[in-house]
């Protein structure tokens, strides 16, 4: 289970008014307790709110300035690997995260460990990408890809290996709505936890808790419709 227990992070920035040397502390997550049980849960809120900064949380991209993270048994403080290779983190912008040159390279470095042969890598590379429709763009140029397309090949890539635990940043904002639907179903169908942020709220009606955010702390938790109208109430 992930807990978040009294957890605040703050950077220093520099003072609006830009004076040389002059930083002030900014609250990016203040003091949020969390027990997240569910097996799918959505964080939505206005831009800048702290979605993206409590995901990153979770997988150690981020460490608390104070309180404790913990992710099924691990502490991204201490356990920073471990917990890397536990939960699959999918980045808003896929380009992020896709290093090789092909969609079927970048699949076949995920699998690098759980499958050491390189032919048989290869073929379930492939396999993959065909699971999601991507078949037809394997051997492409990663970067003449369409974002959406490139947002699934990050999602195959991420999930190839399995992750205990899935969280992804907004994972429609680049899809069309057939690719859109299609992720919805890939989702519904893991067998893992789920955890997104998103401005889509239709995904975030999918899930079974929705956690509204807003100035780095949690305004609203609950069932799906009334956190939503919750949400929607407040940006009138
Ligand atoms: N390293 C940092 N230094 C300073 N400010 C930061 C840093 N990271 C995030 N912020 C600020 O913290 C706030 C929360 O950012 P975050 O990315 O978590 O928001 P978000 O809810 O995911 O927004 P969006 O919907 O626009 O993606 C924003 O005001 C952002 O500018």
């Amino acid at each position: 289970m992930i807990r978040l227990e009294d957890v605040s992070v703050r950077v220093d920035v520099p003072t609006a008014a830009g004076h040389a040397h002059a930083w002030v502390a900014k609250t990016l997550i203040d003091r949020v307790s969390l027990a997240l049980p569910e097996r799918r849960i959505a964080f939505v809120g206005a831009n800048g709110s702290g979605k993206s900064t409590l995901l990153r949380l979770l997988n150690g991209l981020i460490l608390p300035s104070d309180g404790r993270v913990e992710v099924d048994g691990l502490d991204p403080a201490t356990d920073g690997r471990a917990v890397r290779r536990h939960v699959g983190f999918v980045f808003t912008d896929p380009l992020s995260q896709l290093v090789m040159p092909t969609p079927v390279e970048d699949v076949e470095l995920s699998l690098r460990r759980s499958i050491p042969d390189r032919k048989a890598r290869r073929a379930r590379a492939l396999d993959l990408l065909e699971e999601r429709g991507l078949a037809r763009v394997a051997d492409q140029s990663i970067y003449d890809l369409s974002g959406g397309e490139r947002q699934l090949v990050a999602l195959t890539a991420v999930l190839a290996v399995k992750p205990g635990v899935l969280v992804a940043d907004e994972p429609t904002t680049l899809l069309d709505l057939r690719n859109r639907l299609r992720l919805y179903a890939t989702l519904d169908a893991l067998p893992q936890q789920v955890i997104v942020s998103t401005h889509d709220l239709d995904l975030a009606r999918r899930a079974d808790r929705v956690l509204v955010v807003e100035g780095g702390r949690i305004a609203h938790d609950g069932a799906p419709a009334e956190a939503i109208a919750y949400y929607e109430g407040s940006q009138r």
